[in-house]
C-alpha cells in the first residue's frame, strides 16, 4: 500500500535544513512529502512571521520539487495545532488502515513526552526521525520514550507500508546545520543568512520585512 507522509513544523522560516530532510525523505519513501505548517505551535512562543505568511514561504520553498507539498489543514483549525488532532482529522479522511507517516528532527522526537496524548500518537502514526546535529538518538532518550519505543524501530522504508501505524524508521541523511532561530536572530542583526533560505523565500523575507526587530505579526496578514 502507498504510504502518507506529513512534515509538521513552524517554519519560520523554512530553511535548507528542512529542505534536505524532506527531500531525503522522498528518496527513502518513494512518496511524497506534504509540509504541513502550525497555525499556533504548541510548547513555544509564538512564531515571527504569521501563519499565512509561514505557508506562502513554504509554497515558495517547494515550487519546483517534484517530491514536496503543502498542506494547510492545521491553518483551517482554529486552535491550538496538536498532531494528535491532525493526526484524527487525517484518520477520518483516509481511513483506518491507511499507512500515515510523520516526519519529524531528532530534536523533536526526543521531546516527544511533552506532546500532547504522545503514547497513543505512537499507534495512531508512524514515525520517520531525521537525524539532528546535536540531538542523538542512540542514547539518553527518556526512559520512557526508550520503553515505548522497544520493538517499533526499523531501519526498512518498506515496513512503514505494510500497516498503518506503530512502527519509527529512522532516516540518517547528511546532517544539515541550518536552524530557524539562527536565521531569525542573523535578519535581526543584519548579519549573512541569505544561504540558509531557497532564493525565493529569502525574497519573500526581504519584501515583507520579517524577523527585523522580533516583532509579533499581524494577525490579519
Ligand atoms: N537542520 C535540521 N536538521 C534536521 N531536522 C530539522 C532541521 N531543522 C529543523 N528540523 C526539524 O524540522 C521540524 C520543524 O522544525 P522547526 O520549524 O521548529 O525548525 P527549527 O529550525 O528547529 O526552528 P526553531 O529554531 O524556530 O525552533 C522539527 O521536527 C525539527 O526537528
Ligand atoms: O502535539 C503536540 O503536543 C506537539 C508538541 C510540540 C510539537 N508538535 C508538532 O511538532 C512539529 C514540530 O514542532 P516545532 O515546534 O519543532 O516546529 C509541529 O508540527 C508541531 O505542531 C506537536
Amino acid at each position: 500500500m502507498n504510504l502518507l507522509v506529513f512534515y509538521g513544523g513552524t517554519f519560520d522560516p523554512v530553511h535548507e535544513g528542512h529542505l534536505s530532510i524532506a527531500r531525503a525523505a522522498h528518496v527513502a519513501l518513494r512518496e511524497t512529502i506534504a509540509l504541513v505548517p502550525a497555525a499556533d505551535p504548541p510548547h513555544r512562543p509564538s512564531p515571527g512571521a504569521s501563519a499565512p505568511q509561514r505557508a506562502d514561504m513554504l509554497d515558495l520553498a517547494v515550487a519546483g520539487e517534484p517530491g514536496l507539498c503543502v498542506d494547510r489543514r492545521e491553518l483551517a483549525r482554529d486552535a491550538a495545532s496538536y498532531t494528535i488532532d491532525t493526526l484524527h482529522d487525517l484518520r477520518l479522511q483516509h481511513g483506518r488502515e491507511q499507512p500515515i507517516a510523520w516526519l519529524l528532527g531528532a530534536d523533536s522526537f526526543r521531546g516527544l513526552p511533552e506532546w500532547k496524548r504522545w503514547r497513543e500518537l505512537l499507534d495512531c502514526c508512524h514515525f520517520v526521525v531525521a537525524d539532528r546535529a546535536g540531538s542523538p538518538l542512540d542514547d539518553r532518550l527518556a526512559p520512557g520514550l526508550a520503553d515505548a519505543l522497544r520493538g517499533r524501530w526499523t531501519h526498512r522504508p518498506d515496513d512503514l507500508k505494510e500497516s498503518p501505524a506503530g512502527r519509527v524508521l529512522r532516516l540518517e541523511q547528511p546532517l544539515h546545520p541550518a536552524s530557524a532561530t539562527a536565521i531569525r536572530r542573523a535578519i535581526a542583526r543584519g548579519l549573512s543568512w541569505r544561504e540558509d533560505v531557497p532564493p525565493a523565500v529569502a525574497d519573500y523575507i526581504q519584501r515583507h520585512r520579517l524577523y527585523r526587530d522580533g516583532s509579533t505579526p499581524d494577525p490579519s496578514l
